[in-house]
């Protein structure tokens, strides 16, 4: 049976939003972040980060801060017994990128391109997979990828959703909706 997967944007759900966070320093961890991502590895998923890192493409750090905050990251996690199969990131903008960093990148949420990727190399069942982000961007890839369930984090109350859409106040409230209504 393919493996189903819970695919996590990063700013504005794993950590708070802060602008192009690229420091240990500026990383806050989201309330209930980890008791979410316990909560879907126990139910048997596999844990993705599909990033828009245009802070790269702008010249505001580079891809090596990039990696040395993800190492840190995951390293936080690993201590919660949280594991994350892999970090996709998109470092290109079509507009503000720099050099070879301008272009309308595949990659880039709302385009589909870093969950595409995760599902050859994991065999994904995308269907039954779950993708939770705090932009409508990230929720368009997710449909554009066939993910079966998208979840929006708005900081308005959380509101009635249509079969495959959630709304909720903040990740922490993510797992309970989900698993309630999927059970
Ligand atoms: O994990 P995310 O939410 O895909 O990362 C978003 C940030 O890279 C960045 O995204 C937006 O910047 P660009 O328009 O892509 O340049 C802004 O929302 C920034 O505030 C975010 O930090
Ligand atoms: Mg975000
Ligand atoms: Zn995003």
């Amino acid at each position: 049976m393919r493996p189903k997967a819970l695919l996590l944007d990063r700013d504005g759900v794993i950590n708070i939003e802060k602008s192009y966070v690229h420091k240990v320093e500026d990383f806050e961890f989201s309330k209930g972040i980890f008791e979410t991502l316990l909560r879907f590895q126990h139910e048997g998923f596999l844990l993705f980060i599909v990033t828009n890192q245009a802070g790269i493409g702008r010249g505001y750090y580079t891809e090596d801060d990039f990696l040395a905050l993800t190492a840190w990251m995951t390293e936080q996690f690993e201590a919660h017994g949280i594991q994350i199969a892999k970090v996709y990131f998109c470092p290109y903008h079509p507009v503000h990128g720099i050099g070879e960093y301008k272009q309308d990148a595949y990659c880039r949420k709302p385009n589909p391109g870093m969950i595409l990727q995760a599902k050859r190399e994991y065999q994904l069942d995308l269907a039954s997979s779950v993708i939770i982000g705090d932009k409508e961007s990230d929720i368009e890839a997710g449909l554009r990828a066939g993910v079966g369930t998208t979840i929006l984090i708005r900081n308005c109350k959380a509101s009635s959703s249509t079969a495959a859409t959630f709304t909720v106040k903040h990740v922490g409230e993510a797992a309970e909706r989900f698993f309630e209504t999927c059970k």
